[in-house]
């Protein structure tokens, strides 16, 4: 794992600061910190947040994800999540497309079902490398249990303040509910400082669930850019030592009518000197159940109801369930499924401008 030889991130760079939030003040109901939430949620969408305690739970999952790589690449490719829409299991670097254009991107990544974790030595979705396995019950279940107890923390302060009746975002993502929710970790690798801004590691994209919970904490290396609402340029988001990013997806932005904002970010190689760095990544991604309809939920909530009255451009009723949706999207990302620019447009979601790479 990167150690603290790295180069810090450099200070001539374009960065987007976003607000701090302090977990352990909106966990007990600080509504001064609930407000800065709600603000960074309609407004970017994105929000760094301290005091989360995850930092044993963060590191467990940095050595699984070292570990795994470091398996012979035919071991991992056992496990590959193939083209059949199914994010499950390990994806090779150059599997996805990165653009319209059928570019490829270059991270690889180990993805572990929410389900299988909790379920373990039940095998709910698929099976996983041994490296996984070994650290399902110690490493991966715990830093799952953490990713949603800070999901529904989060879940149930939109849910008030988006007028929904009690617990109505927690039942849609309840988690006895099979569901894609997925913990996933990300290594890119290092590249020429002269080669680096080519191409993106990873296209440009919104993130299909609801939240996203991504840690930096044991990763000091720059790369994850956002084009904040308004902006024809990107950003990076400057890493912080022990504050996770959060982010709001598409799942969310349905539900409450565009009020949450899912937007749009891309990960580059890290800026500078720190390009010829590995890059290590961790998430937490909480999607809703599987067989909840993806839709504004206008009927429960006059708020929700105004908000898409004002709207009349946008399309809140995307006919699909949650299952359906972030499998039509994995499976037109894959390189082997592209036809043809087509294939990169049925792979895209709210993103409101779907020409940025
Ligand atoms: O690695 C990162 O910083 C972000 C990854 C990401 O956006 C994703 O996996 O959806
Ligand atoms: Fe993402």
């Amino acid at each position: 794992m990167p150690g603290s030889t790295l180069p810090p991130f450099p200070d001539d760079v374009r960065t987007h600061p976003l607000l701090i939030i302090d977990y352990k003040l909106i966990k007990v109901g600080d509504v001064e910190e609930i407000n800065r939430l709600w603000e960074a949620a309609t407004t970017i969408g994105f929000w760094y947040l301290k005091n989360h305690n995850a930092d044993q739970e963060v590191n467990d999952m940095f050595d699984m994800g070292a570990e795994t790589m470091a398996l012979p690449l035919e071991e991992r490719m056992k496990f590959e999540q193939g083209d059949s829409g199914r994010s499950f299991g390990y994806k090779k670097a150059g599997a996805n497309a990165v653009d319209a254009a059928g570019n490829l991107d270059s991270v690889e990544f180990i993805n572990v079902s929410k389900d299988d974790a909790l379920a373990y030595p039940e095998v709910v979705h698929r099976t996983y490398p041994s490296t996984v396995n070994t650290r399902m019950e110690n490493t991966i279940a715990p830093f799952v249990r953490k990713g949603l107890e800070v999901t529904y923390v989060t879940l149930n302060i939109f849910n008030e303040k988006l007028g929904l009746p009690k617990g109505t975002l927690e039942r849609l993502h309840d988690t006895e509910e099979y569901s894609g929710s997925e913990t996933r970790c990300i290594r890119s690798p290092p590249t020429q400082v002269k080669e680096a801004m080519k191409n993106p590691t990873l296209g440009a994209h919104t993130d299909f669930g609801s939240l996203r919970y991504q840690s930096f904490l044991h990763n000091r290396l720059g790369g994850l850019q956002v084009l904040p609402p308004g902006h024809d340029e990107w950003s990076y988001i400057r890493p912080i030592p022990g504050h996770a990013v959060c982010n709001i997806g598409d799942a969310l932005a349905l539900f409450g009518g565009g009020i949450l904002q899912s937007n749009i970010h891309r990960v580059v190689a890290p800026p500078g000197v720190q390009a010829e760095h590995e890059r290590w990544s961790l998430v937490f991604f909480t999607r809703p159940g599987n067989s909840q309809v993806l839709r504004a939920l206008v009927e429960s909530s006059h708020v929700i109801a105004e908000a898409v009255k004002n709207q009349p451009d946008k399309n809140f009723e995307t006919g699909s369930t949650a299952m359906e949706w972030f499998a039509r999207r994995i499976k037109y990302q894959r390189i082997n499924n592209r036809t043809g620019p087509e294939t990169w447009a049925a792979s895209r979601g709210t993103e409101h401008t779907p020409t940025a790479v």
